[in-house]
């Protein structure tokens, strides 16, 4: 579903360039789970927004559903994201004046449409938190924000929903709840997910775990169990 080829990145903000990406090949199969871990700074993050189209490499390919992210102009990547890309971050990101359901609104205003209710409702229902339309993100937990978060990222029904450590701002039981709900969209709805995070346990849930250190994958674990991913993310911290 989702195919990033040879991809490059550069940052030049300093006086020498911070190369966070160095020639990064990989694919994420449609319906699959995967988890993206390594030390900070190995450019994971660098790897998702590039992967998103929320960043443009300086080299390589990025595809999403056979489409070539760099043969698009600004416009037509804009309404790809919007249209078939969902994103959710570690702060939630929510409208503080909008209530959960105009939240998960949000993207269809942003296309300049009225938002479909029932899409909005189903999504939110599929959240657990169909009871919650009217309420405002300072009246609902951090867990609760998160999911309403998840909610919007999914109401346009995206090829791919990519999650930036959804569960860094929670405590570990909402963390949980969001995993498995992600889990369980993956299971239930085959959708293709993939999760930057620091946390062995949350990486756990995936289908596999990729590792990058200094810009580049050195290693990936299939089926992962939380003790697998944390002795290898210790020697990956330990060889740096
Ligand atoms: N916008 C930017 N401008 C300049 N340098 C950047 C920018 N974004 C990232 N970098 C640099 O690129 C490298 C990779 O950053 P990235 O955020 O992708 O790493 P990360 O693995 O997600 O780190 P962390 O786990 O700490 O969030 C780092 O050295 C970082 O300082």
């Amino acid at each position: 579903m989702v195919s990033l080829e040879q991809v490059e990145r550069s940052y030049t903000t300093g006086p020498e360039p911070v190369r966070a990406l160095r020639g990064v090949s990989v694919g994420f199969e449609r319906g699959s789970f995967t988890a993206v871990m390594g030390p900070s700074g190995s450019g994971k993050s660098t790897l998702l927004q590039c992967a998103a189209g929320l960043d443009r490499p300086d080299a390589g390919a990025v595809r999403i559903d056979g489409v070539d992210l760099g043969a698009l102009d600004e416009k037509r990547l804009t309404e790809l994201r919007r249209d078939h890309v969902g994103f959710v971050f570690q702060q939630f990101n929510l409208l503080a004046a909008l209530t959960a359901e105009q939240n998960v609104g949000l993207p269809f205003r942003l296309a300049g449409r009225r938002p479909d209710r029932a899409a909005v409702r189903a999504a939110l229902e599929q959240v657990g938190l169909g009871e919650r339309l009217t309420h405002l993100p300072s009246q609902l937990s951090g867990g609760q924000q998160q999911r309403v978060a998840i909610a919007r990222a999914l109401v346009t029904r995206p090829k791919v929903l990519f999650a930036d450590e959804p569960t860094g701002a929670l405590d570990s039981s909402s963390g949980r709840a969001v995993l498995r709900l992600l889990r369980g969209l993956v299971d239930e709805a085959a959708q293709t997910t993939v999760m930057v995070t620091h946390d062995p346990t949350a990486a756990a849930h995936a289908d596999r775990v990729l590792f990058l250190a200094d810009g580049r994958l050195v290693d990936e674990l299939a089926a992962p169990s939380a003790e697998a991913v944390a002795a290898r993310m210790t020697a990956l911290e330990t060889a740096k």
